[in-house]
């Protein structure tokens, strides 16, 4: 099971809910200036860290590169706001000033909360440099925003929103504090205007919106400042299994048929039937199956245009390739299964890479099957034609749809696509009653029960044709091992999703965000999961 820290690591909530938890904290006896103190102190920690000049005991596992050094002392500019995100910025600010940094201050509200205005009373007391415009800042070698954190619920005017433009031209590195300022913290909408940060010291929980794709061109690095909430203040607010869930390592480790049974044999480790390719698209058959294959599956059968068959096999040769017969176009026709064979055999079913709409008779017969299906691309296309939601009523078994933003608006045209993708899944799954795993920056997965999962981490290197096939092979074995362990369907997609992400930055690491190509992406899905899995 998972500690309590981890437990935390793996909650994302609204502004509402951390207001809620946080009234539970403060019920219980802690006093808010305190728990500032505290979460301010853990802030200047990780400032100090990234700037490469703080304690060289780093307790912290970050990615982020220092931020480059200029010669001491570093000039400070912070960005205090009238809440308790500005209380953090000026106790920031205090803190940096003792440990010698020079430091400056813009506040540009007069009106407080009343703790923010104490600290700014005593940071002027110590003759820290306060100014009502932003230009006052700009010689600064790096910022720190505190003007608005989860309180922020209406469009930034002016003077703030012209300053947060200005400051986004500067170009220097900023920190922010929770959340950008201006980001909306359910939705990730920016509201008016926001702060393009460096990095992102979310505090105590995730926000929802620093998940949403819109947030990435804000939030630079994100990371949480971990300040000890305790798990039963969370469930007492989100309930006792919280409903939206981060995909971390280590929940994505305890999903994984890892290590397999002393005892088994290939029939009880998942039997995958891929559907895919087409005289046209015969790479994306090769990309299905190669990702299959990094998925462990028992065994693998794929179907194909009988004139692919050949090029399969030798790609492939521990598969079962399935020669299909097609139609004019090189699309495959018909299933052409081995005699005393049927649908029921498999364990899952994926469909769609590379079939193109020619091959919609097959899509319709997969679908009367009674096994849990993946559909993906064409096979997503032909699922739209035929009536989404009628259609996948007469099914029996579970269906996953992979939809990117484009195949998302065709099969679900009255869901809103632009706003919140984290909705968007839930009410797609809740209309279609299958598994919906939205694609695109960000990724978010959703069941009927209204349950999401959303992948933190991935990288814009995925941006590139034959990515999608990748993450279909990899999802249909491992929800085929899923099934016939009898592991939940659901947190099995939302893991493969996870590991497809890692495997993109794991190569992007090495090759830079210009060099993986989706056959480079199937070569780093086991590296991947063994740089993790030590
Ligand atoms: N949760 C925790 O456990 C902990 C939370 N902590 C910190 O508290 C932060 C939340 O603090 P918060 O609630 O005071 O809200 P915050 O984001 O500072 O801003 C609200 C203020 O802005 C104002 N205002 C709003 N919109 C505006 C606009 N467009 N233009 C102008 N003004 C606007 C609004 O005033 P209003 O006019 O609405 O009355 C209000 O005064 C959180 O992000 C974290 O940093 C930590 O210290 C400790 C642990
Ligand atoms: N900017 C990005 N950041 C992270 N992941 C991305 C990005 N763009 C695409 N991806 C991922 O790459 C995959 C692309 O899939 P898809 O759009 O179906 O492409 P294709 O059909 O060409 O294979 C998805 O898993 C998606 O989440
Ligand atoms: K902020």
């Amino acid at each position: 099971m998972f500690n309590n820290r981890e437990l935390i690591s793996q909650v994302a909530v609204t502004a509402a809910q951390m207001r809620d938890i946080e009234a539970r904290i403060f019920a219980a006896g802690i006093p808010v200036a305190a728990l500032m103190e505290k979460v301010a102190g853990l802030i200047t920690r990780r400032v100090e860290e990234i700037l490469g000049q703080g304690d060289k005991v780093n307790n912290y596992s970050s990615p982020s590169p220092p931020l480059p050094l200029s010669p001491s002392p570093l000039r400070i500019g912070i960005l205090a706001g009238p809440g308790h995100n500005g209380g953090d910025a000026l106790v920031v600010a205090r803190e940096l000033y003792f440990r010698g940094y020079e430091v400056r201050v813009y506040c540009p509200i007069p009106k407080l909360k009343e703790l923010t205005s104490q600290h700014l009373q005593y940071v002027r007391s110590l003759d820290i440099a306060c100014y009502e415009s932003i230009q006052n800042l700009q010689d600064c070698d790096f910022l720190i925003d505190g003007l608005f954190g989860f309180g922020l619920e209406r469009d930034i005017t002016e003077p703030i929103a012209g300053a947060i433009h200005q400051l986004n031209q500067w170009n220097k590195p900023v920190i922010s504090i929770d959340v950008p300022s201006g980001l909306h913290t359910d939705t990730g909408e920016i509201l008016g205007v926001g702060v393009r940060a460096t990095y992102t010291l979310c505090l105590g929980l995730w926000k929802l919106g620093l998940l949403e794709d819109q947030a990435l061109e804000y939030i630079g690095e994100a990371e949480l400042i971990d300040f000890d909430i305790q798990y039963a203040d969370v469930q007492a607010v989100l309930g006792e299994y919280p409903k939206v869930k981060r995909i971390t390592t280590a929940s994505a480790l305890s999903t994984l048929p890892l290590p397999r049974q002393q005892v088994t044999h290939k029939y009880k480790e998942g039997n995958l039937l891929l559907v895919c390719g087409s005289r046209r698209y015969a790479g994306a058959a090769i990309l299905t199956g190669l990702a299959a294959r990094s998925s462990g599956v028992g065994l693998l059968s794929i179907a194909v245009p009988q004139s692919l068959a050949d090029t399969m096999i030798s790609h492939l040769p521990e598969a079962l390739i399935i020669r299909c017969p097609e139609t004019e176009s090189g699309a495959i026709s018909q299933l052409n299964l081995p005699a005393n064979t049927d649908l029921n055999k498999f364990d899952a079913i994926a469909c769609g890479p590379g079939i193109t709409l020619d091959a919609d008779s097959v899509v319709r017969e997969i679908l009367d099957s009674s096994k849990p299906l993946l559909l993906d691309a064409d096979g997503l296309n032909v699922l739209a034609s035929m009536g989404t939601l009628p259609t996948l009523q007469k099914r029996q078994a579970l269906t996953i749809l992979t939809p990117h933003a484009g195949e998302f608006k065709r099969l679900f045209p009255d869901i809103d696509v632009n706003q919140n993708k984290i909705l968007a899944a839930q009410e797609a799954a809740k209309q279609s009653g299958a598994v919906v795993l939205f694609k695109g920056s960000k990724t978010a997965i959703a069941n009927p029960q209204g349950w999401v999962w959303i992948i933190p981490q991935s990288t814009p290197a995925l941006a590139r044709g034959g990515s999608g096939d990748v993450l279909t092979g990899l999802l249909g074995g491992l929800i085929a091992q899923a099934v016939s362990r009898n592991l939940s369907v659901e947190k099995m997609v939302a893991t493969a999703a996870w590991w497809h992400g890692r495997a993109g930055i794991l190569a992007a690491q090495e090759r830079t965000q210009l060099g993986v190509d989706a056959l480079t992406l199937t070569r780093y899905l086991m590296p991947a999961l063994t740089s993790v899995n030590r």
